[in-house]
């Protein structure tokens, strides 16, 4: 089988929304490859906690005594319990996915109404579910698959598309170059030319987020950057023009326009950098900033795991 599924931005391009059926029910929720748990808001948490979202009402079957608890690098979090039920993601069934049903979830997620909960698309060996881990929605799927890969189109202030089971050459130009993944971590976890450390491929990071010194590099062409300590980041002037930034990745090179480099403006005409330092997270994270200008590839086809990365 193949399958695809738009991904539709929120405000900004802070997260990506894409519909999944459950149980009957769509929700839009937030393909999230840096984690790997299925959790959707639920008619278990308080309905002042869900108001404005859609709440699964727990049409599956309940695997008693199973729980799960998550908590995410933006401080965010939530937990509750697990149901087995029926999952379509762009035409494609898994008939039989855990279902993280929310008894309580974490006051951004509350306020952010366009979110009824996340798909996680990392390894399922991080899976938070107790007292056995569950699997992800691609691991439930890769074998039905005509490929055993999905890809990401994340698009800059536009939808994209998420692909299952093949490769949309129209999406990209040039070829796509693949490295290898460490899957130790249970992240798609690869290594960038020139950016130290280790780095993830993660759409349900908002920014990109790499080493002070590539930081500092970065807006040393910006004339009117600054680190601002109250922000937390690099902050300029909306009106500035901003440099592209070029990144090789294994054997191909990836340029991310500057117009995508200016992420939001944070107070009158002062705007935050889609690009910041990574110190203190303990690996790069590649996030929307980075993969809305790639054709993006989580591939497992072959007997190791690997990325592929194209210029879109
Ligand atoms: N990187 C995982 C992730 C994704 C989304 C969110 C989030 C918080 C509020 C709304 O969305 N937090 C963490």
């Amino acid at each position: 089988s193949t399958g695809s599924v738009s991904a539709s931005p929120e405000s900004y391009d802070e997260s990506y929304l894409i519909p999944v059926s459950i149980g009957g029910t769509t929700f839009h929720l937030d393909l999230d490859t840096g984690s790997s748990d299925l959790w959707v808001f639920s008619t278990q948490q308080p309905a002042s906690q869900r108001s404005g979202h859609t709440a699964y009402k727990q049409t599956g079957t309940k695997k008693s005594g199973y729980t799960w608890n998550i908590s995410y690098g933006d401080g965010s979090g939530a937990k509750g319990d697990v149901y087995v039920d029926k999952v379509v993601v762009g035409g494609v069934t898994a008939t039989s996915q855990a279902v993280e049903a929310a008894t309580s979830v974490s006051s951004s997620f509350t306020s952010d109404t366009d979110n009824d909960g996340l798909i996680g698309a990392a390894f399922s060996s991080i899976n938070t579910v107790s007292p056995q881990q569950q699997l992800t929605f691609f691991d439930n799927v890769k074998n039905s698959l005509s490929q055993k890969l999905f890809a990401a189109r994340l698009r800059y202030h536009t939808a994209g598309t998420y692909d299952y089971g093949y490769i949309d050459s129209s999406k990209y130009s040039g070829s796509i170059h693949y490295v290898p993944v460490n899957t130790a971590n249970g992240f798609w976890e690869f290594t960038a030319s020139g950016v130290s450390g280790s780095s993830i491929a993660d759409t349900g990071t908002t920014l990109l987020y790499i080493p002070d010194s590539n930081v500092d590099a970065y807006y040393a062409n910006v004339d009117s950057a600054s680190y601002d300590s109250s922000q937390g980041g690099y902050t300029f002037d909306c009106d500035e023009s901003l440099p592209d930034w070029t990144v090789t990745i294994g054997s191909g090179s990836i340029t991310v326009p500057g117009e995508y480099i200016n992420f939001a403006p944070v107070s009158g005409n002062t705007c935050f950098g889609g690009i910041q330092s990574s110190d203190g997270i303990g690996f790069n994270i590649f996030g929307d900033i980075f993969l809305k200008a790639t054709y993006t590839v989580f591939d497992q086809t072959q007997s190791s795991p690997r990325l592929g990365f194209a210029q879109g």
